[in-house]
C-alpha cells in the first residue's frame, strides 16, 4: 500500500493509493469522537473522493492507538464535550448535527464504502459502520456498541431502522435499548459485519478487498449499490437510482438526436430507433 496524502486535516487523515481513498478519524485519545470541525472535514473529504474519477472504493476507518492507554476505535460517536442546548456546537456557536449529512454522502455516493473497524464503533460511530457498504472488523480489539440510550441520543434513521433491517427486529432493539458490548465475531453472525480479520491484517485486507473490487465494471458497482439502497430508501432511493439510469440514457444514439433537433431547431427523428425488449 503507497499511501500518499491527499489533503491535511485537524481531526482526520485523507490519503488516496491506486484508486482506494483511505479516510480516518484522528483523534484517538478520545476514541476518536467526532465534533462539529471532525465532521465538516469528513464531509470535505468524502465529497473529494466522490468527486475523483479515479477512486472506486473508500476504506473509513480510525486511527490508533490512544497515546493515553493503547485501546484502538473506529469512532465512539458525537463528542460529548461539544455538545450543547441543540446539538453539537461549532466554532461560530451554531448547533449542529451535521453526521446525518456525512451518513447520506456516504449512502449515496456511487463508490463502495467499507468501515474497517480497529477498536470501538460506538453511538453515532456505530451508526456510521451501519450506513457503510461493508464491514471489516479487528479480531482482537473491535467492539461495538450502542450508547445512544444513555446520552439521550438516538439515530432513528439507518443507525436503527437500517440496522434492523440487517440484523433483524429483535436484536437491533437488544443493541439499542440494553447498549451491551458485542464483539467483532458477535457482529459477524449478527449479519453486520462481512469478515473477522486479525489486527495486524485488517488494513492489509481491506486494501485488499478493495482492490478486488476494484476489478469489477464501475457501472455494475454504482447500480448495484444503488439497486440495493433503492428499496430502503423510498423515493430518494428511486430518485438516486433513476438519475444514474438518466446519465446511461443520455450515452445513447436518440438522447443524442434529442439534444441535437432542439439545439437546431427542428423535429426530432427517433424513426430509426429500435424498441428493444
Ligand atoms: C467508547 C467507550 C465505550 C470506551 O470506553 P473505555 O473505557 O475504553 O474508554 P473511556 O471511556 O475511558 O474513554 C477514553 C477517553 O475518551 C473520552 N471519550 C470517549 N468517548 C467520548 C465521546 N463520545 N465524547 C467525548 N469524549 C469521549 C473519555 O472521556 C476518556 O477521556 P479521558 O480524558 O478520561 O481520558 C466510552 O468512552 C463511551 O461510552 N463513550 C461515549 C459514547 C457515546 O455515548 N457517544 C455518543 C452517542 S450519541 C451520538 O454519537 C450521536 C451523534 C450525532 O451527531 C447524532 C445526530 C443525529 C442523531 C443521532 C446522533 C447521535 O446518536
Amino acid at each position: 500500500m503507497n499511501w500518499t496524502t491527499a489533503k491535511k486535516y485537524t481531526d482526520i487523515t485523507y490519503k488516496k493509493s491506486n484508486g482506494v481513498a483511505r479516510i480516518a478519524f484522528n483523534r484517538p485519545d478520545v476514541r476518536n469522537a467526532f465534533r462539529p470541525k471532525t465532521v465538516n472535514e469528513l464531509f470535505d473529504a468524502f465529497l473529494d473522493a466522490r468527486e475523483d474519477t479515479s477512486i472506486g472504493v473508500v476504506l473509513f476507518t480510525g486511527e490508533g492507538p490512544s497515546s493515553k492507554d493503547g485501546k484502538y476505535a473506529f469512532c465512539s460517536g458525537g463528542d460529548q464535550n461539544a455538545r450543547g442546548h441543540q446539538g453539537y456546537v461549532d466554532d461560530d456557536g451554531t448547533p449542529r448535527l451535521n453526521i446525518l449529512e456525512v451518513q447520506r454522502l456516504i449512502r449515496f455516493m456511487p463508490k463502495v464504502v467499507i468501515a474497517v473497524v480497529p477498536g470501538w464503533a460506538v453511538g453515532g460511530g456505530h451508526s456510521l459502520h451501519v450506513v457503510c457498504d461493508l464491514t471489516l472488523a479487528s479480531k482482537e480489539h473491535a467492539i461495538f456498541k450502542q450508547t445512544d440510550a444513555d446520552v439521550t441520543s438516538f439515530d432513528g434513521g439507518y443507525g436503527s431502522a437500517y440496522l434492523a433491517k440487517m440484523v433483524g427486529q429483535k436484536k437491533a432493539r437488544e443493541i439499542f435499548f440494553l447498549g451491551r458490548n458485542y464483539s467483532a465475531q458477535d457482529a459477524f453472525e449478527m449479519g453486520m459485519v462481512n469478515a473477522v480479520i486479525p489486527h495486524e491484517e485488517l488494513e492489509s485486507t481491506a486494501y485488499d478487498w478493495a482492490q478486488e473490487i476494484l476489478e469489477k465494471s464501475p457501472t455494475s458497482i454504482k447500480m448495484l449499490k444503488f439497486a440495493f439502497n433503492a428499496t430502503d430508501d423510498g423515493m430518494v432511493g428511486q430518485q438516486v437510482f433513476a438519475g444514474e439510469a438518466t446519465r446511461l440514457a443520455y450515452m445513447t444514439e436518440e438522447a443524442k438526436e434529442g439534444r441535437d433537433a432542439f439545439l437546431e431547431k427542428r423535429k426530432p427523428n427517433f424513426k430509426n430507433i429500435k424498441w428493444f425488449s
